[in-house]
């Protein structure tokens, strides 16, 4: 059913949290059968505007309208009633409770508490079906606790599709998916629309928006800035239209430097690696492309400290015990985290201190930094980085995603570290933020750091790198340099396709 009468109308939406106006007469509206994107730079309110529609954000003011109803959305219950269902990237499952009482949880007869085993196993087993090429050989009493984080966010789908939504809201509800378990939710989201359904999808992904949306709404600042129809609407145009012009991000393919070997790595082995060689000079920045989950984030871990692993590693020439994440700081190593929802913050203290606290641990023993000097350096973070913010007392909790995953980096730049990790450092990050982003990573290059950087993106491994190792099963498969590093090249080299043929294979790049 295709209906061109807009399910979900949303207008005159205002909202402010403290000192910040998150909605300022915000609108939208989408039909049903229509897969809508949400889209603006970090902070710009696609969440809020999300949050007002499920419920679970109470508006200072807004007109919403169902099928042409007016309806008051005063909880996630009113919402759910009413056929709207949300999944965040903050995930609301139970971890200790099993895969499929979280499924039922929330679809539950409410009066009758809770199903039975039987019945609950009895209805979530066409939807563990469904969903079983992307949680692989997940199991009805599996603990949550036990999943992948791309597993869990596939059961949290899961849950919000048993409820049979007429208005699904995904918010950034695939940065943690691998690209076949993408390709699964994508195929879902498609069979919903095809039945009528209105879904809001909210990414920074624009090939997924590019792929997967019919019309897009775009936010600045709280404010709706444009309505368009994606497929007429040229990936170009749409970064435009969400940041104004920014500076195009032009790949540099420039020589690779060829100074002395500042990292040095052999037989890197442990959990998922399976004996990793590198050598990266100080100014290079290394890529690790591949399929996802092939060892790359368990390698950066590993070189941080921060899981078990063998192998020899040498900073500078130097040996360095693969010990912990404080052996690690110590010589000059950096990591900064892709999951900034549970790593990296400490979200209840001032965005100060939380920008401060990595160089301050560097250092000084005591750990008493002036503040004076503290604030100065947090600020000029803040500066280079455009980090929006109220103030630098605020709590981390207080900033959009993005903003918060800006900290995180902030907080390692300005321990001026000699390898810096990346652990895909721009996921749910805005274009306009991944472009100063990666002047900053360019810069720090230039400053003499060697840059190891995992990213599920291609294009982003395209644009900033000068060399990429694509992994495959927990080792180097094939490595690709300078003008080597096209998208195409990186996925082929990712599916194995034809092997052999993907430049220098590991190793051969040594020094
Ligand atoms: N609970 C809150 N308390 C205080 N301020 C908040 C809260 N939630 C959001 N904000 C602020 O409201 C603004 C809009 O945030 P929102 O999360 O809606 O943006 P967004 O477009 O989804 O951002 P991102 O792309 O970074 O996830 C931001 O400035 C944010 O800091």
């Amino acid at each position: 059913m295709t209906t061109t009468s807009p399910l979900v109308r949303l207008s005159g939406v205002h909202k402010r949290y403290g000192g910040v106006q998150a909605l300022r007469d915000a609108s939208l509206t989408a039909a049903g059968g229509e897969v809508h994107g949400l889209l603006g730079p970090n902070g710009s309110g696609k969440s809020t505007l999300g949050k007002v529609l499920a419920g679970s954000v109470r508006p200072d003011a807004a007109e919403i309208a169902l099928a042409g109803e007016p309806v008051r959305i005063g909880s996630p219950r009113a919402a759910a009633r009413l056929g709207i269902a949300a999944v965040y990237q903050q995930l609301s499952l139970v971890p200790d409770l099993s895969v499929g009482h979280n499924l039922v949880l929330g679809s539950e007869p409410g009066r009758l508490g809770f199903l039975s085993d039987r019945a609950a196993a009895r209805r979530v087993a066409p939807m563990l079906e469904r969903l079983a090429p992307a949680l692989g050989d997940v199991r009805f009493d599996d603990a949550v606790r036990d999943l992948a984080p791309g597993q869990q966010q596939i059961v949290e789908i899961g849950k919000a599709l048993l409820r049979q939504p007429r208005v699904l809201i995904l918010d950034e509800a695939t940065a943690s998916l691998h690209r076949d378990q993408v390709a699964l939710v994508f195929e879902i989201v498609r069979e919903l629309r095809e039945g009528g359904a209105t879904i809001l999808f909210v990414s920074h992904r624009l090939d997924e928006i590019t792929e997967l949306c019919d019309r897009a709404t775009i936010l600045r600042s709280g404010v709706t800035v444009a309505e368009t129809s994606v497929p007429d609407t040229t990936p170009d145009e749409i970064v435009r239209l969400m940041v104004g012009d920014v500076q195009a991000v032009e790949r540099e393919h420039g020589d690779v430097p060829d100074g002395p070997v500042r990292l040095r790595v052999r037989g890197l082995a442990g959990g998922a690696l399976r004996g990793v060689d590198l050598d990266a000079r100080g100014g290079e920045i290394v890529g690790l492309g591949g399929l996802q989950g092939q060892g790359q984030s368990e390698l950066l871990l590993a070189l941080f400290g921060a899981t078990h692993a063998t192998g020899e590693v040498e900073v500078d020439g130097e040996p360095v015990r693969l010990a912990s994440p404080r052996t690690a700081a110590s010589r000059g190593i950096a990591l900064v985290p892709g999951d900034r929802g549970t790593q990296g913050t400490l979200p209840a203290r001032p965005i100060q201190e939380n920008l401060a606290i990595a160089s301050i641990a560097g250092r000084s023993r005591v750990g008493v930094l002036s503040s004076r000097r503290e604030r100065a350096a947090a600020q000029s973070m803040v500066d280079a980085l455009a980090i929006k913010i109220g103030s630098l007392a605020d709590p981390i909790s207080s900033l959009s995603g993005g903003n918060a995953q800006k900290v995180v980096f902030g907080k390692w730049l300005l321990t001026e570290p000699s390898v810096v990790l990346l652990d895909d450092p721009t996921k749910g990050v805005d274009v306009g933020a991944k472009a100063e982003i990666y002047r900053i990573v360019r810069s720090l290059a230039d400053q003499g750091a060697t840059v190891i950087i995992n990213s599920s993106e291609d294009r982003e491994l395209v644009t900033v790198c000068d060399r990429v190792l694509v992994l495959f099963e927990g080792a180097v498969r094939a490595t690709l340099v300078g003008d080597e590093i096209t998208e195409e090249r990186l996925v082929q080299a990712a599916l194995r396709i034809g092997e052999g043929d993907q430049g220098a294979p590991a190793g051969e790049d040594a020094a």
